[in-house]
C-alpha cells in the first residue's frame, strides 16, 4: 500500500505530514535517510520540516518534527497550528486540540476565522541552561558571546527549541543567507540554534523578522521564532503593557500575532506565549516507492 501524505503550510513554512496514528509502521519516515529523501526539494517531495503524527495516550496526537537535514527537534509553531487545524476538522466540537511534542503538551484553540488557530505555546525557557547556551550568561544580553557582521548582543530563549534574536536597525540589510549557517553552528549554541534578525517598528506595534532555521536554512516563516522574537522584545521593554504585551511579527510568508504577558504582569495566561495565525492544507498525495525505500 502506498504511503499517503499531506502537504501543509503555515505562512509558507511547508510540511510533509505523515499520519502514523493508525499504523505505527509509518513512523519509519523519521529514519534520517528516508526523512532527508522526502524533504529534498530537488529529488524528493520537498519541505522545510517532516511532521509525523502518532497515537498518544494523554493528547489527541503526538507530533514529531524532523528538520530538512534529518535532525529531530522539540518544537515547531507553524506545524502546531496546521495539526491543530487538522484535529479540529476531525473533532469540530472539541473545546481544544491537544498535541504532545518532545518539548511538552500544547493546546490549540479555534478562532472566529476558521483558517486561524491560536496555540498556547507554554512558557519560554529563559535560563541559559534551558536555551541552551554554552556558558552562564544573562540570556537577555548575550554580548560578545555570539557575533556576526553587524550583529551583536543577541537575546536568547527556548520555545522548546533554541532561539537567538538579533535586534537591528534594518533587518533587510543583514546578509542572512551568507552568515546563517555559521551563527547556527556557533560554539555558543551546543545544540545549534534558530537565528532571527529583527527590527521593531517605531510605533512598537509590530516587528519585522527574518529567520534562519536550524537544520533547514532560510524559511518564509518560523512560528517558534516569532514567539521567541516577541518574548525577547517584551523582556527588553521594546513592547510593553501599552501594547497589551502583544505584537504582530511580520515574516516573508505572513504575520503572526504573539502575546506574552510576563510573569507578575497580571495579564491573562501570565507567563505563557500565545501565538495566533493562519494554516493551510495544499494537497494530498502518495509517496513514491523510490523515496520510501
Ligand atoms: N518551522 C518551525 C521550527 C522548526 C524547528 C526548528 N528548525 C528547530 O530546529 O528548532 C516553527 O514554525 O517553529
Amino acid at each position: 500500500m502506498p504511503v499517503k501524505f499531506r502537504k501543509m503550510f503555515g505562512l509558507g513554512n511547508d510540511f510533509i505530514v505523515i499520519d502514523a496514528r493508525q499504523d505505527s509502521k509509518l513512523s519509519a519516515a523519521a529514519e534520517p535517510r528516508r526523512a532527508t529523501a522526502l524533504t529534498d526539494r530537488k529529488t524528493g517531495i520537498g519541505c522545510d520540516q517532516l511532521i509525523i503524527l502518532e497515537a498518544c495516550e494523554d493528547a489527541m496526537c503526538r507530533m514529531r518534527i524532523i528538520n530538512a537535514d534529518g535532525s529531530e527537534v522539540g518544537a515547531c509553531g507553524n506545524a502546531t497550528r496546521c495539526i491543530g487545524g487538522l484535529l479540529f476538522q476531525e473533532k469540530p466540537d472539541a473545546p481544544e486540540a491537544t498535541i504532545r511534542t518532545k518539548a511538552g503538551l500544547l493546546r490549540c484553540f479555534k478562532c472566529e476565522d476558521p483558517d486561524m488557530i491560536t496555540v498556547d505555546m507554554g512558557e519560554p525557557g529563559l535560563k541559559w541552561e534551558q536555551v541552551p547556551v554554552s556558558k552562564e550568561v544573562d540570556t537577555l544580553h548575550c554580548k560578545e558571546a555570539c557575533e556576526g557582521p553587524g550583529l551583536t548582543d543577541c537575546a536568547c530563549c527556548s520555545m522548546g527549541n533554541p532561539h537567538a534574536t538579533f535586534f537591528v536597525d534594518d533587518c533587510e540589510k543583514v546578509p542572512l543567507q551568507e552568515i546563517g549557517h555559521d551563527l547556527e553552528h556557533h560554539a555558543f549554541f551546543p545544540e545549534r540554534c534558530n537565528v532571527s534578525v529583527v527590527t521593531v517598528s517605531k510605533d512598537k506595534k509590530s516587528i519585522r523578522m527574518r529567520v534562519w532555521e536550524r537544520g533547514t536554512g532560510i524559511t518564509l516563516a518560523c512560528g517558534t521564532g516569532a514567539c521567541a522574537t516577541a518574548v525577547n522584545a517584551i523582556r527588553r521593554g521594546y513592547v510593553g503593557k501599552a501594547e497589551n504585551y502583544t505584537t504582530e511579527v511580520k515574516m516573508d510568508g505572513g504575520s503572526l500575532v504573539i502575546t506574552y504577558a510576563p510573569p507578575g504582569s497580571g495579564g491573562e495566561k501570565e507567563g505563557h506565549v500565545l501565538m495566533t495565525g493562519r494554516f493551510d492544507t495544499a494537497f494530498t498525495g502518495e509517496i513514491p516507492d523510490s523515496l520510501w525505500g
